[in-house]
């Protein structure tokens, strides 16, 4: 693992930012594009490893497919191998064969898909063995732990003989994404409803169409935070649309609170700084990858804030919220686990003059405490870890003036 040392850097210019492409886009994209019969235009595709992991495995089709630390692609593919009546294998890194698929995995079995587990009963390695007559074509199906299996599920759903009709129970969480997967099938061609708790898909095919990847909210929220901890500068982050797919677009409205004032141009979003509102709180229940963000953005503006909709966090890249609490301690911040899965973000109250941060194989620890660089010097243990959804993140920092 290489280290990455940033320089303390309070000022910023005006400063253009070439996102990246957006993974969770280029994902879906991907899937749909396999099981459209016809060809697709699909530009901008994302750099991120886990598209690229996608890209690889779905082109070169071979047995096992490990999908390494990306949950899109292990969720996406096991229902696509799965449904598509394939036999494969599906595995990825010790961390992925902790991350659960039991409900995605006995949702699939329940409508006729043959699947083994290869190690422990819940959890990768799998092997998906073939898909015969479909059982049925409802499928009870909890929100609230991911809601990418649900979107597995969809993108299949209307290549399904009797198509599917997925009733979804408890909270649901992250329901940006299942929007945006809905909204993906329906501009290549695909009809559904989605009313209350019930989303119906019929049989029918996928039309070739013509895509562009918008670029990356999730990526873009760094470059928020960072203008927002900096004492002054102005970022263009470019690819941005208003009426985003991306629930992470919601970041506008939080740094709205923390400062950040976006203006919306042609081919992207001018950022400017005003002066910092305050952010009493937030439920990240939808927006699960901007927590780290925030949390971040919050210790460094001096801002207590009570955050909830956190449960997901546990089960990502790494449980996010342990390192959150590790990570923010070194500079005397914390995040304080109340009743009812209620958070208090609580600031930093001094910060050394230099703070090593770990990055626990999760490329949101790096960038999320990236703008610390504003305050001290930073170095990360591990460099490479950004890969998985922005492997240009340092060179875009550099771009920005931090040595
Ligand atoms: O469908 C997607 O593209 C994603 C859904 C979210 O996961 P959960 O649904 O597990 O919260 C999010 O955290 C992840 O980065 C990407
Ligand atoms: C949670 C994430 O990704 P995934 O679940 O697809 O591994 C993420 O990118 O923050």
């Amino acid at each position: 693992m290489n280290t990455i040392t940033l320089a303390r850097t309070e000022q910023f210019g005006e400063v253009t930012i070439p996102l990246p492409s957006s993974k969770s886009e280029s994902n879906r994209v991907l899937i749909i594009d396999a099981l459209t019969e016809g060809k697709n235009t699909i530009d901008n595709l994302a750099e991120a490893r886990d598209t690229q992991t996608m890209i690889r495995l779905l082109s070169q089709d071979p047995e096992t497919l490990d999908v390494l630390d990306a949950g899109t692609t292990m969720r996406f593919l096991t229902a696509y191998s799965a449904l598509t009546g394939v036999k494969k294998t599906l595995t990825g890194t010790p961390r992925m064969c902790e991350r659960p698929i039991g409900i995605l995995v006995d949702a699939l079995r329940s409508i006729g898909a043959e699947i083994d587990y290869l190690d422990k009963e819940g959890f990768p390695p799998m092997q998906t063995k073939g898909f015969g007559k479909q059982l049925n074509n409802h499928i009870t199906i909890r929100g609230d732990v991911s809601s990418q299996y649900i979107s597995a599920l969809l993108m299949n759903a209307p290549l399904l003989p009797e198509g599917l009709t997925l009733e979804l129970t408890g909270k649901i969480g992250s329901r940006t994404y299942i929007e945006m997967t809905l909204e993906l099938m329906r501009q290549f061609g695909v009809t559904y409803s989605f009313e209350e708790n019930l989303i119906k898909v019929k049989p029918q095919t996928y039309k070739p169409t013509s895509f562009s990847v918008e670029s990356d909210w999730s990526g873009a929220s760094y470059w928020f935070s960072l203008l927002a901890c900096a004492k002054g500068g102005q970022f263009f982050l470019n690819g941005l649309k208003e009426n985003s797919l991306q629930g992470d677009s919601k970041i506008v409205e939080i740094m709205d609170h923390l400062g950040i004032e976006s203006q919306f141009q042609d081919g992207g979003i001018l950022l400017t700084k005003k002066p910092v509102t305050g952010l009493e709180g937030f439920d990240f229940t939808h927006c699960p990858d901007l927590a780290q963000t925030v949390a971040v953005t919050c210790a460094l503006l001096g801002q207590t804030s009570k955050f909830t909709g956190l449960e997901s966090l546990r089960i990502k890249e790494t449980d996010r919220i342990y390192a959150l609490q590790q990570e923010l301690a070194k500079f005397n911040a914390q995040l304080v686990e109340g009743e009812n899965e209620v958070f208090t973000l609580i600031p930093s109250s001094s910060i050394p003059e230099k703070v090593s941060i770990a990055t626990y194989d999760d490329h949101r620890m790096a960038m999320a405490f990236m703008p610390l660089a504003t305050q001290t010097e930073v170095s990360f243990d591990d460099a490479e870890v950004v890969n998985k959804s922005y492997p240009s993140f340092w060179k875009h920092c550099l771009l920005a003036g931090i040595e």
